[in-house]
């Protein structure tokens, strides 16, 4: 069984192909980076070790890769495959649509079988996001009869990756936790299990779970460890003051997710501990730069900060914890983060009254909008005690 993966990064490499060679997969990469391309291609093989205290290590082997920019090699490679997954961004998405089109209209004119396409990144609705690219690429025919031979069901992904800087560039350290869960509703009969995957029938308390916990977590200890001037997640994390706001961050998203799906109060309190014990990791040195990266995606009305506070407020809470982190979020400077950049610009020429409307649809009459000015003012007067 063949699986294409787009995205030979950390996640492709440290998550999704360790799992689906393990699973049986015959994992074939697709990526734009020629360096990791040609050393996939060469070796057939890479490693994966887990930071802990064992360091426990794994090689994948069997694997191979194609160059994303090949757009025909795309397409041959999809439609061979039993199986399609991604893990390239989810503003990449679009830009790996074309290839996919032409595979499924390949597959559609040889017969093939059905195939699942599951899209592995930090969005809500990312498999549908990633259909809706392709299904603009073909024409009212193919549509119909893609229908019935492509499923792209949702899915949410969990595992720390950071960045990695070893020497060998296909090694990738991982953290021991995963979780990936794949919505079966989207799903066509009869398709195989996949040995590491949790389905589910109703995907949204997952992956709100997942999105407003682990990565608004995160990403609010990266905009905070920013302002107190720390260059790791781990670094920020041992400072208590920090600790405490990404708690409270946690906590008001697990009122949400408690009234709103009815997870148990005790149980979401664990999940909280255990995740915020997964961001200390001392075996993983993990940039803020990183975590906060892209900083206008993260603060767009369907992510991590702005999602879960409107659904707060609509709850009749008041999310001031979250609205704290958007404030820090404008504050991000990070001269290679082309968001962050995008964003300091705007403050500098509209304003951080505009600029909160301009990216987080909060308009000036909302209370959360009064929230987040106020955070600003006084991230912008006071360290964090
Ligand atoms: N790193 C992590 O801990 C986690 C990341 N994710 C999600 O996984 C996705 C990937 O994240 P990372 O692996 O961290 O990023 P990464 O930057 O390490 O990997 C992305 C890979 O996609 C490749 N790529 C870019 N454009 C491409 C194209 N047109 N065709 C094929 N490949 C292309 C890049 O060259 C790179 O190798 C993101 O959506 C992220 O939010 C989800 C859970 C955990
Ligand atoms: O990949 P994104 O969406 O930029 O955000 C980084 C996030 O990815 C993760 O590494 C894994 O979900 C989180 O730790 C972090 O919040």
């Amino acid at each position: 069984m063949k699986a294409l993966h787009f995205g030979a990064g950390n996640i492709g490499r440290g998550f999704i192909g360790l799992l689906l060679s393990q699973a049986g997969y015959e994992v074939i990469f697709s990526d734009v980076n020629d360096t990791l391309v040609e050393l996939l291609q060469e070796r057939k093989s890479y490693t994966v070790r887990l930071a802990n205290e064992a360091q426990e290590t794994f090689t994948v082997s069997g694997v191979t890769a194609i160059n994303g920019k090949h757009v025909d090699e795309v397409a041959e490679a999809v439609a061979q495959a039993d199986l399609v997954t991604t893990a390239v961004g989810v503003n990449i998405l679009k830009h790996i649509a074309g290839g996919i089109a032409k595979g499924i209209e390949l597959r559609i004119e040889r017969g093939a079988a059905p195939l699942h396409i599951i899209a592995c990144e930090n969005a809500i609705g990312g498999s549908t996001q990633l259909k809706e690219h392709v299904y603009a690429l073909l024409g009212e025919e193919l549509r119909t009869k893609a229908d019935a031979a492509v499923a792209f069901p949702d899915a949410a992904v969990d595992r720390i990756v950071p960045i990695q800087h070893n020497e060998d560039p296909l090694q990738v350290t991982v953290e021991p936790f995963y979780e990936w869960v794949v919505d079966e509703s989207q799903m066509m009969e009869g398709f195989p299990r996949i040995a590491g995957i949790h389905y589910v029938k109703h995907l949204e308390p997952y992956i709100e779970r997942k999105l407003f916990t682990v990565n608004t977590g995160h990403c609010s200890a990266a905009y905070l460890g920013y302002l107190q001037g720390y260059a790791t997640i781990q670094e920020a994390m041992a400072h208590s003051p920090i600790a405490s706001l990404v708690r409270h961050v946690m906590q008001e998203t697990g009122s949400l997710l408690i009234q709103k799906h009815g997870f148990d109060l005790a149980q979401h309190e664990i999940y909280i501990d255990k995740i915020l014990q997964r961001f200390k990791n001392p075996y993983l040195i993990d940039e803020v730069a990183r975590v906060g990266r892209s900083p206008i995606r993260k603060l767009s009305v369907n992510d991590r900060l702005v999602r879960p506070a409107l659904q707060a407020y609509e709850l009749g809470m008041s999310p001031t914890y979250l609205a704290m982190a958007m404030a820090a979020a404008f504050l991000f400077e990070d001269q290679g983060d082309t968001e962050a950049v995008e964003i300091q610009a705007d403050l500098r020429d509209i304003g951080i009254t505009q600029a909160i409307t301009k990216y987080t649809t909060i308009g000036e009459e909302h209370p959360i909008h009064q929230l987040i000015l106020t955070h600003y003012e006084q991230f912008k007067q006071t360290a964090i005690s």
